[in-house]
């Protein structure tokens, strides 16, 4: 069959409105309208062509990448882009760039961090592009002495950075502070003097993160002026005296905060897009299996492929609720620091530190999953897959190694219970543990496998296992005489005690968003069995925590995976549907095996013959190499 669209019985097939799903992945109709308009600007601009750059030099690729940022830059002026609007952009030229730094990072540093004065100097010259900025924090080695290694845009394009260092004043040590220092001249880019700076070398895939310019950075007696030390929360006068503002030390780490809350956001993005890809491919891939002589069975329809592809698309959508949850609580601690209430920045850094670590460390394995769900053609680089493998994978190391991250979770849960004692009712995401009495002993009520449908029933099992799981190591913790060893040793439960609250809250923020008013035919049905989708595929993956602490039966278990099959069956007729409602372009997609039409046989056999290798018939190097060793066999041979 050509042409034509290949999935349109699949389509047919949906049971819900596509379009009014659209808008509640989107968030609202306006951004749907947004991201819908900007990313077919994006589409349709040849300039935005990226499907060669697996093919290009490190120095060609990053060429490229400076155009390309060029050129939106002067798209978003030309046509008047709103802030918004121009961030869509950039997210849809699908290309990672000293941009990304610059604005996601840099300006954000100074506006969280700086006074009212520094800003105003600084953010009208960031906003026009008339300096770059980065955020250096990372050393090479340990401690805040070394080299700065890692920070993106620094290696050869920024002019500023936002420099994390020890602030000494009269041989005291202050601790780390944020300072903004001018990199490079303004007019022939040359370093300043006494800096050193260097892009730090090739990263993991061809093309992928390579378009970024990681850098290293030495200073040699380098004076920064005193008026660009962030000063918000804390100052040095004039005659070099210290002073803090009335406000926490831990809002020099805000800037984190900010980006690992973005970071659970683009995580639905990335994975939407690997399981968009997966979904549409596994309805086009037919295999032996039918009966009766009838068409070959596609190899979504196998129980093995849906079991590992649809917790994904499951994912994909809980993922992008606890992210819209997110930045409202970030809104909202925002808001309160305005106010001088800082009393919820534990719980949004707990709450942003946990949910990244959770939300990527997930991604990236599920696009891997994809990958492989898409068989021998997943390892192509036309599937969109490897690239996107290799650009997401770091997320699970930058803003924080997923681990350590984790570890600051645990010291939250472990300070929440500690304080219990002392009559504070925890709050937000931690006010299940103020029924940690009832928690302890109560006993799942589940006695038939639709029992696991109950939202209530979920909740308790998921905060029972949590609530254990925190007290088990509380209690454990307090038999240590020194607290910090006892927290090194039992660091691998304490994680895992962490990982079972942010699973809670992405249970929990799945189900609260059910209850909200959802239009559109059959959306808030199809929704529901995404959630419970969700929420018994992780019951599934970590029944030996459900089990251990008692929290289900083993006969429980058993029902909970029977009724995930038969979930399973009722996705399957809306699977395409679920990943159109992502509104993706084929462009976005970047994949031959994602292609909205489905028509990936003769694109992949096309695209294979605009492989450089297959430019000539006979490749460079034949004559030089193969063509004296099959002479030298010959010879052989005829001896
Ligand atoms: C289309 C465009 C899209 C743009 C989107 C933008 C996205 C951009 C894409 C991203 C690109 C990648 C860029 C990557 C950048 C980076 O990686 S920057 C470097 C980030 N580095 C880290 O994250 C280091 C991780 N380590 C930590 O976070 C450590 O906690 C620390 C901050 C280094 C501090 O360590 P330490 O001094 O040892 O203190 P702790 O004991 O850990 O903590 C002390 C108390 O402070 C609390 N706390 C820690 N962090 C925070 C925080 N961020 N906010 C609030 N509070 C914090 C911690 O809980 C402790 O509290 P108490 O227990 O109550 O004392
Ligand atoms: C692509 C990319 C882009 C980046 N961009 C920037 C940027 O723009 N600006 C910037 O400042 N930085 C940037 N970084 C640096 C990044 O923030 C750090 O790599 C990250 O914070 C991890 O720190 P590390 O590399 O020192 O890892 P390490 O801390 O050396 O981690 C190594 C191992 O030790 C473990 N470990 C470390 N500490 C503990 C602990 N306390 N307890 C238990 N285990 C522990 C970790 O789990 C990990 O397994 C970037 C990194 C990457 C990969």
């Amino acid at each position: 069959m050509e042409g034509g669209d290949h999935l349109a019985h699949e389509r047919k097939k949906a049971q819900f409105d596509v379009e009014a799903m659209k808008i509640v992945w989107a968030g609202s109709r306006h951004a749907f309208e947004v991201s819908d308009r900007i990313s077919k600007l994006v589409a349709s601009d040849p300039a935005f062509r990226k499907d060669n750059r697996p093919m290009l030099s490190r120095k060609e690729l990053f060429k490229n990448t400076l155009r390309k940022a060029a050129y939106a830059w002067k798209r978003i002026i030309e046509l008047r882009l709103s802030e918004e609007e121009a961030s869509k952009l950039r997210f849809y030229v699908d290309e990672p760039a000293f941009t990304d730094l610059h604005w996601g990072m840099f300006l954000p540093a100074i506006k969280g961090q700086g006074t009212e004065e520094q800003q105003q100097k600084w953010l009208p010259l960031a906003y026009k592009m008339q300096i770059i900025g980065c955020y250096a924090q990372t050393e090479l080695g340990h401690g805040s002495n070394s080299s700065k290694w890692w920070p993106g845009g620094l290696g050869k394009i920024s002019t500023h950075a936002v420099v994390y260092a020890r602030l000494i004043t009269d041989g005291q040590d202050h601790g780390v502070h944020g300072f903004i220092v001018q990199l490079r001249s303004l007019d022939d880019h040359s370093p300043l003097p006494g800096i050193t700076v260097g892009d730090i070398g090739m990263k993991f895939g061809n093309g992928a993160y390579n378009t970024m310019d990681n850098g290293v950075l030495r200073f040699d007696h380098v004076r920064i002026p005193r008026d660009q030390m962030l000063m918000k929360v804390s100052q040095v006068s004039r005659e070099g005296k210290y002073s803090q503002s009335n406000v926490p030390r831990q809002l020099v780490y805000g800037t984190m905060v900010f980006v690992r809350q973005t970071i659970v956001a683009d995580a639905s993005c990335a994975l939407s897009r690997a399981v968009c890809i997966a979904t549409r491919y596994s309805a086009v891939r037919r295999q032996f299996g039918s009966q009766n002589g009838g068409p070959e069975t596609q190899v979504i329809d196998y129980k093995t492929q849906q079991s590992r592809l649809f917790p994904l698309l499951a994912s994909a959508y809980a993922f992008r609720f606890v992210g819209e949850w997110l930045k409202w609580l970030y809104t909202d601690v925002t808001q309160r620091l305005q106010a001088n209430d800082f009393s919820t920045l534990p719980e949004a850094h707990a709450c942003t530190a946990g949910l990244k670590s959770l939300t990527t460390a997930a991604t990236a394995d599920g696009i891997e999953e994809c990958r492989k769900l898409c068989g021998g053609h997943g390892y192509l680089c036309s599937s969109g897959l490897p690239e996107l493998f290799a650009v997401y994978v770091p997320a699970c190391t930058y803003e924080g190694d997923n681990t350590v991250l984790l570890l600051q979770v645990a010291r939250f849960l472990v300070k929440t219970l500690s304080q219990l004692g002392s009559g504070k009712q925890p709050v937000g995401t931690t006010a299940y543990m103020g029924q940690v009495e009832h928690l302890m002993q109560c006993h799942c009520n589940v006695q038939k496998a639709e029992d696991w449908l109950k939202p209530a029933v979920i909740l308790e099992a998921f905060e029972a296992r949590s609530a254990r799981m925190s007290v088990a190591c509380a209690k454990n913790l307090s038999k240590f005489t020194n607290p910090e060893e006892g927290f090194a040793e039992l660091s691998g439960d304490l994680v895992e005690a962490a990982i079972a609250h942010c699973q809670l809250i992405i249970v929990s923020k799945f189900i609260e968003k059910l209850q909200q008013d959802i239009p559109g035919k059959g959306v808030k049905q199809q929704l529901g069995v995404l959630c419970n989708i969700y929420a018994l595929f992780l019951l599934h993956k970590h029944q030996g925590d459900f089990l251990s602490t008692g929290c289900i039966t083993p006969k429980q278990a058993y029902l909970a995976n029977e009724q995930l099959r038969a979930l399973y069956s009722q996705a399957r007729p809306n699977a395409i549907a679920l990943v159109d409602a992502f509104n993706y372009t084929d462009h976005y997609l970047g994949s031959i095996l994602g292609c909205y039409d489905g028509n990936v046989y003769p694109k992949l056999y096309e695209a294979a013959w605009k492989d450089p290798l297959n430019d000539s018939v006979v490749p460079d190097g034949y004559r030089e190499y193969i063509w004296p060793m099959l002479k030298q066999q010959l010879r052989t041979a005829r001896l």
